[in-house]
């Protein structure tokens, strides 16, 4: 039986682990918020699962490796900085690293990237998304995701081709772009819609989670498959061997 160790464990998605993690008769070895001692959990752990803050990271990575255990990564809010210490990390143990562990999201980022490259770029890509109003980081790490796929099938890189937050006399939309909304309020637990759109027609690929326990599930998920797997940083896709 996996020993699992949570960090962010007073969090809602730390509850929302603990929940699967007793009701599927795995065994949570413990967890840490703010102030706590990843490198502690770690030595008690098999594998650890972050749904917490960008400042952890650092100090997660340096747990994982220590203890030469796998990690999943399901904090967003993370930038380039940090993606970069991901992939230094993922050559010394396994990390699956996502804005969204559901089997909903990974299929539908599978689709997008899939209509993206069919459409072509006279479609237009908007990615709409709403949360509670606790988040705090936007576009939301799912959003960003859904992006990078429909980047990825249009054969464009994201970060030079992504526009968010239109406010004011904005100018015409730029062509080929890929434009992101997030709205915030509520308990809502993550809506994501992506609009391509075209000349006359749209088509909107769209996912509701009616409930965090589907990320926890996945995540989850992803940390059993991750035990055993040799150092390289792994995606929901893999999992599930899309
Ligand atoms: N990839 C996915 O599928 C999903 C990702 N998420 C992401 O997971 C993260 C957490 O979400 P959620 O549970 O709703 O957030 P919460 O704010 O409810 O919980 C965050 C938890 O992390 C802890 N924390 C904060 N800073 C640190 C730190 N430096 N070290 C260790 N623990 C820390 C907090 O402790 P304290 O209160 O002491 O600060 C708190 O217990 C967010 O980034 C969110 O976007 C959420 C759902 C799904
Ligand atoms: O903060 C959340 O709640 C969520 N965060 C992730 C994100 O940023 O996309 C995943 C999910 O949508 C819930």
């Amino acid at each position: 039986m996996a020993r699992i160790g949570i960090i962010g464990s007073e969090g809602a998605m730390g509850h929302a682990l603990a929940s699967v993690i007793a009701a599927g008769g795995h065994a949570l070895s413990g967890g840490v918020d703010k102030g706590g001692d990843p490198a502690g959990l770690a030595d008690e752990s098999d594998v650890l699962v972050d749904f917490s803050s960008p400042q952890a990271l650092e100090a997660n990575l340096h747990a994982a490796i220590g203890a030469g255990i796998p990690l999943v990564i399901g904090t967003t809010g993370l930038d380039a900085t940090h993606h970069t210490a991901i992939d230094n990390a993922a050559r010394v143990v396994p990390i699956l690293q996502t804005g969204n562990t559901s089997l909903g999201v990974t299929l539908l980022a599978h689709l997008v990237r899939e209509a993206a490259a069919r459409l072509g770029p006279d479609w237009d890509i908007e990615i709409v998304e709403m949360h509670h109003r606790r988040k705090v980081d936007a576009p939301s790490g799912t959003a960003l995701l859904l992006g990078e796929a429909a980047a990825q099938g249009r054969g464009i890189e994201l970060a030079a081709n992504r526009e968010s937050g239109r406010d004011g006399h904005t100018g015409a939309r730029r062509p080929g772009t890929i434009g992101f909304a997030s709205l915030r309020g509520g308990t809502v637990a993550g809506e994501h819609s992506v609009i391509l759109a075209g000349e006359q027609e749209r088509l909107v690929l769209a996912h509701s989670a009616e409930d965090r326990s589907i990320f926890a599930r996945g995540a989850i998920r992803a940390a059993e498959w991750l035990i055993g797997k040799p150092a390289r940083r792994y995606t929901m896709e893999d999992v599930l061997e899309l």
